[in-house]
């Protein structure tokens, strides 16, 4: 089949600070890319970096009207690029994991009748919410919810083995208990609670969609094992009483990741030509969709350096710890999606490039590249100089959990003693170090599930690199230097798009799939994996590229030293700064 007749399927990502889309063909190649950038575009809803901050309460939200203005912008310019929108027979996507929309009781009509004059901020941000809003994964307000939730089954360790984590600001479950308490009257006048992707999906869809099986596991709601709502927590959330009325807008969660939930809504059909059997595929959370833009095989990792910094695995083993997550993978029952959340990636990275004088080249990034580069590691160019290690956290980070701050240590060469730096550094020390950080962070956390490889030290096999940050060949050389790889870090051909391609690929196969049939308890099964599916079509030499050797062993013998003195320095500030309440 020709690019100019076969079928297309379009991948979308929503996610903190653009809403992204790519259209690719069945044997996956990009054929088209648009994207809304929410402060570059949409500055007028008062957003920076694509939220608005309450700092006293510690909140973070994003208007609810911003996403669908950016739905029709999107939409609006691949029709400027001719797209053939008749063409796509799948759409499927990813949002923002954790946040919450509160649909009204209006807002399932509303969804079913809407005309294509008129666009959808215009007839949607009304009356079809409950709430303007919708919590960010940057809140931080929910600590008092966090601590039920932990103590809800006992320990936090139990909370980890229900639900894959424990309790975390951001996830949905404390989100809503809090949201119940602040807004009684909104909560009660709450026909549904939708995530960022059910809320995306049900705008394409027409109808409230239900929720993503892989998602729902970034909630502390859903319970792994079971496959079903964990009702002490769900209890918990509603508050007395009320646990039939959350299960009722929460709704019925959806377990194939796979297959059509229905046809394009016929807003989409008149105004922008899609065909009206194009199939709406369930779509997920962001990081899910992230390990579906490539066949992951078992010990590669991928490293997403967007807003947040997350590094991800997929594998068989479901080994939940309060210090990491694990979801449902979003395509492959028996599968699990194993994650470490960074709340401080690149809009930390960002600001300790503001501190250097400006790049006189077009790249914003030059300076600060040259100079993490031109660092030695850990500062050090003799082995009489003292290490420097720092953690750099404008916000409020998830793991440690440590409030916002510039921590900087020093290690003296002759003792091996971790003290808080005495003299202020050039900010040009910085420039490595924050990198450096948050890449040892990331190896102290994920050494126990990387084994030996062809005879090499714990390490991921192969690297691959996604989000805005992967477009940086000096992080990806840092990343390289404290992470490994022994295959090397790889780099994803569409970089910052990684994620809309995952979802994409979702779509292709969710349509495609050969064989399978719905099990007695519904599920889907015997149907041609993803993993099947998309191996058969994915081509290495069309989709990465190789960024850096990955493993270098001196290098990485150097930084693995220092992991304890790393673990020292945040267990010594968390004693110092004491937990938020
Ligand atoms: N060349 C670059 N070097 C380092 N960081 C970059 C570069 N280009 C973009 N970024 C970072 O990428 C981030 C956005 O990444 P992206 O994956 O698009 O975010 P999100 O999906 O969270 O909206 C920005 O905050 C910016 O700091
Ligand atoms: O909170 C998490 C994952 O738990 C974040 O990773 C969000 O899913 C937002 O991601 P980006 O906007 O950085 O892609």
């Amino acid at each position: 089949m020709s690019n100019q007749e076969g079928p297309l399927y379009l991948g979308f990502d929503l996610s903190t600070q653009q809403l992204k889309a790519i259209i690719i063909t069945s044997e996956l190649k990009v054929l088209y890319e648009a994207k809304a950038d929410f402060d570059a575009d949409l500055s007028k809803y008062g957003i920076k970096k694509g939220v608005l901050v309450n700092e006293a309460e510690r909140e973070v939200i994003a208007p609810v009207a911003m996403w669908l203005e950016a739905i029709d912008l999107v939409l609006q310019r691949l029709k400027d690029k001719h797209v053939p929108f008749h063409r796509i027979k799948g759409i499927s996507g990813a949002g923002q994991q954790h946040g919450s929309v509160y649909w009204s009781n209006k807002g399932e009509e509303e969804l079913k009748s809407l005309n294509p004059d008129e666009t959808l901020v215009n007839q949607l941000s009304k009356d079809a919410f409950a709430h303007p809003y919708s919590p960010n994964w940057q809140d931080a307000s929910t600590q008092k919810e966090c601590d039920a939730f932990d103590d809800a089954l006992g320990s936090s360790e139990k909370l980890a083995q229900v639900t894959g984590s424990n309790a975390h600001h951001r996830f949905t479950g404390p989100q809503i208990m809090r949201f119940r308490e602040k807004f009684p009257e909104v909560y009660k006048a709450t026909a549904r609670i939708g995530l960022v992707s059910s809320f995306l999906a049900s705008v394409f869809l027409g109808k409230i969609a239900p929720i993503d099986i892989s998602d729902v596991c970034g909630m502390n709601l859903w319970d792994i094992n079971a496959g079903s709502w964990s009702e002490p927590l769900l209890s918990l959330a509603a508050g007395k009483e009320g646990l039939q009325e959350l299960k009722a807008k929460l709704g019925e969660v959806r377990e194939d990741g796979g297959g059509s939930m229905g046809p394009v809504a016929p807003y989409f059909v008149s105004r922008f030509n899609f065909s009206p059997e194009c199939g709406v595929v369930p779509f997920t959370g962001d990081n899910p969709a992230t390990i579906l833009s490539l066949p992951l095989r078992p010990l590669d990792a991928i490293v997403s350096l967007g807003t947040s910094t997350t590094f991800l695995m997929s594998t068989p083993t479901y080994l939940p710890d309060p210090l990491y997550h694990f979801f449902n993978h979003p395509t492959t029952a028996g599968l699990y999606m194993f994650m470490l959340c960074y709340k401080n990636g690149g809009l930390a990275r960002e600001k300790i490039r503001d501190t250097l004088i400006p790049s006189k080249t077009k790249d914003p990034w030059s300076t600060f590249n040259e100079t993490a580069l031109s660092t030695p590691p850990l500062g050090q160019s003799s082995s009489t100089d003292e290490a420097k290690l720092g953690l750099y956290f404008p916000l409020h980070e998830i793991v440690p959990n440590v409030r916002a701050g510039t921590y900087r240590y020093t290690i003296s060469p002759s003792s091996q003693k971790l003290t808080p730096a005495t003299q202020p550094w050039q900010p040009e020390a910085d420039a490595r170090a924050i990198v450096e950080s948050q890449i040892l962070s990331l190896r102290l956390r994920s050494q126990k599930l990387v084994s030996p490889h062809k005879d090499l030290p714990p390490q991921p096999r192969r690297i691959y690199l996604v989000g805005g940050g992967s477009l940086n060949p000096a992080i990806a050389r840092l990343v390289g230097d404290v992470l490994g790889g022994a295959e090397g870090v790889w780099k994803l051909d569409v970089g910052g798009n990684a994620c809309a391609l995952g979802g994409a690929y979702k779509a292709v196969w969710a349509i495609e799939r050969k064989g399978g049939e719905k099990g007695s308890d519904g599920k889907f099964i015997n149907g041609e994996s993803f993993e099947e599916c998309i191996g058969q079509r994915w081509r290495e030499s069309e989709a990465v590229v190789k960024v850096d050797e990955g493993y270098r062993p001196q290098t990485w013998k150097k930084y693995g030293n220092i992991l304890e003195k790393f673990a020292e320095m945040e267990s010594d500030v968390l004693k110092g700064e004491g937990r938020d309440s």
